[in-house]
């Protein structure tokens, strides 16, 4: 089954402190920073700080992510050495432009594995945040086996655009849909920006709702608070749940009757609706709202 990734929580590689509560919060992966959020001077005591965080802390099942800084900086390199050393899940390029930047990181990646003995442990995932990324995001979302997705950077996009973000996030609707549009194409993830508003949690729904609609796995999220509203939005309903499930058997006892279309109270089951009642059953069981025995 898909692994859930509805809530990808920043952390700054600099706290300790957060890096070692993280996990308390329940987010599906967590995302700890070695770029924007650390400054030049302190880049590499954070690498460190980030090494010794995913050798020594249990993270459970959490899905460990970091974001290096990219390659054309004197920090690249070190860091992804520092983290495929320490045995991250997930290596998150900022500000991919090209495939070819895939492929250079993926050398990299390859480099130390090979070294260390554990050739193709390592995933990548880009952030996109220019025009020039999104006008390149199918190429960089199939440009390695080891990519698992692909995420908008929209604080950056939107100055790289040269306008700014607004509530309703018109700005950005090209860019959401074309990162969709990509990672479904390519069969990898699709994440969404973070809202660094935090004392307008009202806006912050309404942006979660529509990036669901647009069909985002799940969202960069910079705070804890956050998490709620995400999974809450995410999580199949009960209603969502019955339906499905009424669906599934229908189309069940139809195919056993050798059809494949029939109606459920009016209205006509084909594949697409059978297939969007599948998902609603796997994300309602990855979420833990429902378990697997109560289907039988
Ligand atoms: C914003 C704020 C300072 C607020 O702090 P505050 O302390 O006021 O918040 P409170 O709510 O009061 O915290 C309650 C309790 O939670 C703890 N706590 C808070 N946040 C936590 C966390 N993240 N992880 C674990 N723990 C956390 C806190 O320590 C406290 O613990 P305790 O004291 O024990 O009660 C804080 O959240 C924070 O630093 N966030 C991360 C910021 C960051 O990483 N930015 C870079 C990534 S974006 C970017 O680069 C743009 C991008 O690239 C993005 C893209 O690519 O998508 C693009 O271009 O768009
Ligand atoms: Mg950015």
């Amino acid at each position: 089954m898909e692994r859930l990734r509805r809530t990808m929580m920043f952390v700054p590689g600099n706290n300790p402190g957060m890096m070692q509560d993280a996990f308390i919060y329940g987010p599906d992966s967590i995302m700890l920073d070695l770029e924007d959020s650390v400054t030049m001077a302190e880049k590499d005591s954070a690498r460190l700080l980030v090494y010794n965080a995913l050798k020594t802390i249990d993270y459970g099942n959490t899905e460990m992510v970091v974001r290096i800084n990219p390659l054309n900086t004197p920090y690249g390199k070190k860091d992804i050495e520092a983290v495929v050393k320490a045995g991250v899940d997930v290596i998150r390029m900022p500000k991919t432009e090209t495939a070819e930047e895939v492929v250079e990181v993926e050398r990299e990646i390859e480099k130390v594995e090979k070294e260390i003995g554990c050739l193709g442990r390592t995933q990548i995932m880009a952030a996109i945040e220019s025009a020039l990324g999104i006008v390149n995001a199918y190429a960089i979302a199939t440009a390695s086996k080891r990519m698992m997705g692909i995420a908008l950077g929209a604080e950056d996009y939107s100055a790289n655009l040269k306008t700014q973000r607004t509530p309703g996030g018109a700005e950005l609707l090209l860019a959401r849909e074309t990162i969709v549009v990509a990672a479904r194409a390519a069969g990898i993830a699709a994440l969404d920006t973070v809202y660094s508003n935090l004392n307008d949690m009202d806006t912050f729904r309404k942006e979660v709702e529509l990036i669901k609609t647009l069909g985002f796995d799940g969202k960069s999220i910079i705070n804890p608070r956050q998490i709620e509203i995400v999974n809450e939005v995410f999580t199949p309903s009960e209603k969502a749940i019955e339906k499905s499930k009424v669906i599934l058997a229908a189309i069940k006892e139809a195919e056993q009757r050798g059809s494949g279309v029939i109606a459920v109270n009016g209205k006509m089951i084909d594949r697409p609706v059978v297939l969007r009642a599948q998902r609603t059953i796997d994300l309602a069981i990855a979420s833990g709202v429902l378990s697997k025995e109560e289907l039988s």
